[in-house]
């Protein structure tokens, strides 16, 4: 699958100009409030025609001068922040509203892992008023996979939870990443949810794209770090459980070496991603000793970037990983640090939250 996205669009003072592409899995589309995401998704989806651009997804052309295919024929599902199920009708009929789109009548099979995945087989008498605000997405999510779409549009379908409703419902996507076979563009200003869920990446900033890539290049680029903010930059590391310790910390091996932290409740041999916070990592250039931390990790510095304030942003290849690091510039200077020197990056286990570490996601 591919979509390829070219757009120019004016509101009044604001201008979108931008062009990126999408390959499968999860894209996500990162910015701040304003940055013209949703503008982006609309367009998309055919909700709103820009001024000039092209859009094609799998070669079919939906958007260019002469064209513009109408959002019901785009096959793109689109899960909007509020889920907008009908007020009227239950889970099932919400459903199977959904399925009215399908272009091809749908396997009961088919139908009922959806069903399953999303975990709704309890709630299909339910109106919407009887659902909670999570379990509503999830309904809004299985309504939009049954209309058998080529591409989900998710436009920040958190942002209306609260913390431990998110918390609940990202399993869910982490699993419709994982196990259905359709492209997921994620529209969100969470660098959380992007860390633990997409594989690309592309951050807007006041309607122009400001980086794109891999989501752990892009994450662990010193240059992206203005844009991602200094206390939510961070990298992501995928990392394998080996054994679970008695005493609560699990033993996790990463490309670069081995990490111990808490509270894992994935199965030996799972494949975690690990969010690892700028600012819970520490540089030291001789292998330290008699240090509490367990978590420490050979590395060579790639790169240096300095901030408008006392910080400094240091990038480190730790095997096949990349790490970031934020430490004080004065401490930068006093070490020598710059490009290719080996040295050691040192992470507190207990810096690492639960919400950080997620399953799957290759
Ligand atoms: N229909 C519209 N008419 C005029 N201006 C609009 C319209 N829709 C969006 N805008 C403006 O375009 C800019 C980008 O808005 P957009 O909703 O795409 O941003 P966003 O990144 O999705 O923000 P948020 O995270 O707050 O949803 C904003 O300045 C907004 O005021």
């Amino acid at each position: 699958m591919s979509l390829s996205v070219s757009l120019s669009h004016r509101y009044g003072d604001f201008h979108l100009d931008l062009a990126f592409e999408a390959g499968p899995g999860v894209t996500a589309i990162f910015g701040p409030s304003g940055a013209g995401k949703s503008t982006v998704a609309q367009a998309i989806a055919g909700l709103l025609k820009p001024d000039m651009g092209r859009i094609a997804l799998n070669e079919r052309v939906l958007v260019d001068e002469r064209t513009f295919v109408s959002a019901s024929k785009r096959r793109v599902g689109y899960v909007f922040q509020d889920g907008r199920l009908f007020p009227h009708m239950n889970v099932a009929k919400n459903l199977r509203f959904g399925a009215r789109f399908a272009p091809s009548a749908h396997d009961v099979s088919e139908e009922g892992k959806i069903i399953e995945l999303l975990g709704l087989q309890a709630l299909q008498e339910r109106r919407p008023h009887q659902l909670s605000g999570g379990e509503k997405q999830r309904v809004a999510l299985a309504r939009a996979l049954l209309s058998q779409p080529e591409l989900l549009l998710l436009d920040e379908p958190l942002s209306a939870l609260d913390e431990p409703r998110k918390e609940a419902i990202l399993p869910y996507l982490e699993r419709l990443r994982d196990q259905v076979n359709v492209p997921i563009i994620y529209i969100s200003h969470s660098v959380a949810e992007v860390a633990r869920l997409a594989d690309q990446l592309v951050i807007l900033k006041a309607g122009q794209k400001v980086a794109d890539g891999a989501v752990e290049i892009v994450l662990s680029d010193p240059a992206a770090l203005p844009f991602v903010g200094v206390r939510q930059a961070g990298s992501v590391l995928r990392a394998r459980v080996e054994e679970h310790g008695c005493d609560g910390l699990s033993q996790l091996s990463v490309s670069g070496g081995v990490l111990h932290l808490p509270g894992i409740s994935a199965p030996v041999g799972a494949q975690l991603r690990v969010r690892i916070l700028a600012q819970d990592v520490l540089i030291s250039l001789e292998e330290p000793h008699g240090l509490s931390s367990r978590n420490v990790v050979p590395v060579e510095i790639s790169a240096l970037r300095r901030g408008d304030g006392p910080g400094v942003a240091v990038q480190m290849i730790a095997g096949q990983d990349r790490l970031l690091a934020r430490i004080t510039a004065r401490a930068a200077e006093e070490l020598a640090l710059r490009p290719g020197l080996r040295c050691f990056a040192i992470l507190k286990a207990t810096a690492v939250p639960r919400a950080s570490i997620s399953q799957g996601g290759h």
